[in-house]
């Protein structure tokens, strides 16, 4: 189920002239294998890139299948960014996939689990790349197998969706299932629910879902309340969940973006949140200096249009590592 790293998908332009002032991430990427415990890097902060090849929860939420190709796609569109972080700041590594056979979604949750608790104790920052969102369940279970019970109930959950994934699953777990399965989870350990989500469209959630999502007391910031105009209200109130929170975990599904922008994942919204908001939201988490773990979910590369949804998810992974590589000194 565990897959390491292949060079295959991390080739692009090369501009040898330019010597280092012209690298891309393909020259300077790092393979990490995850059945091995140790790692070599010079530099202070490392970034660990894990695929989640899956699409066993969007099949199981009757979505639209194909973001089982989501990861080895946006290595592809990334492998050609132009290097602008400093190296001995700042280190990028590509620790493999996880492949979710048919049917075996909560093994390959188990397995994505274990390896980012190994990523997070390893002093990585990880980067998981769905998949469908049932890729924050198995991200979850790390973080909580990794954190210590004060840092686990001041734990934050930031979700950057068109939805709540608050479904009951009585029948079956699936991406729309993915925080419920978390905040009962949380419940058993009697760990408070730190749930904030932005960008929920009042159109892509029934009363039901707004109903649980009060009941679990959810936080959570409409879409029409967040553009680009309101940035500085959704600052205010990003900045005062983070407040209290000792660290976040970040996950953003790219069907939160407008389908303009974002065509390719099983859920479109045609009026999702402009991107610009949702890298501002990425640079004011990372500078909070609370960032523990990020995934992007639901791309699906068969649904895209020019590649520029796969383009976007690359580009919130290069602005994450700028706006680390700004905060370290
Ligand atoms: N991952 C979640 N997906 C949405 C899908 C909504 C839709 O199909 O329109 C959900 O279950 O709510
Ligand atoms: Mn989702
Ligand atoms: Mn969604």
């Amino acid at each position: 189920m565990y897959q390491l790293a292949e060079k295959k998908y991390w080739e692009g332009r090369t501009d040898y002239t330019d010597g280092a002032m012209g690298l891309r991430w393909h020259q300077i990427l790092n393979q990490l294998d995850l059945t091995q415990s140790v790692h070599k890097s010079g530099a202070a902060k490392n970034v660990a890139l894990l695929g989640f090849c899956s699409d066993e929860g969007v099949r199981r939420n009757k979505g639209r299948l194909g973001a089982q190709l989501g990861p080895d796609q946006l290595r592809k569109s990334m492998a050609s960014l132009p290097v602008h972080f400093d190296q001995e700041k700042l280190g990028l590594f590509d620790a493999g996939n996880i492949i979710c056979p048919n049917q075996q979604l909560e093994r390959s949750q188990q397995l994505l689990g274990q390896k980012v608790a190994s990523l997070l104790s390893m002093g990585f920052l990880p980067v998981v790349m769905g998949g469908g969102h049932e890729v924050a369940y198995g991200h979850y279970l790390g973080l909580h197998q990794h954190l210590h019970h004060e840092q686990r109930s001041s734990l934050g959950i930031l979700n950057i969706d068109a939805h709540f994934d608050l479904r009951t699953y009585e029948v079956e777990t699936s991406s729309g299932t993915p925080f419920r399965q978390i905040a009962d989870l949380r419940k058993h350990h009697s760990l408070p629910f730190h749930y904030l989500c932005m960008g929920i469209q009042h159109a892509g959630n029934t009363r039901a879902l707004f109903d649980t999502a009060h009941r679990l007391n959810t936080k959570y910031v409409l879409a029409e309340d967040m553009r680009e105009s309101q940035w500085e209200d959704v600052r205010l109130r990003l900045r005062n969940w983070m407040h209290d929170k000792e660290a976040i975990y970040l996950t953003i599904d790219l069907d939160a973006i407008a389908a303009a922008h974002a065509p390719g994942v099983s859920a479109p919204t045609p009026f999702g949140l402009d991107p610009w908001v949702v890298r501002l939201i990425l640079q004011e988490v990372v500078q909070s200096g609370k960032l523990l773990s990020l995934d992007i979910a639901e791309l699906s590369p068969a649904l895209d249009q020019d590649g520029r949804t796969a383009k976007l998810a690359a580009q919130l992974v290069f602005a994450l590592l700028d706006n680390l590589n700004n905060q370290l000194v």
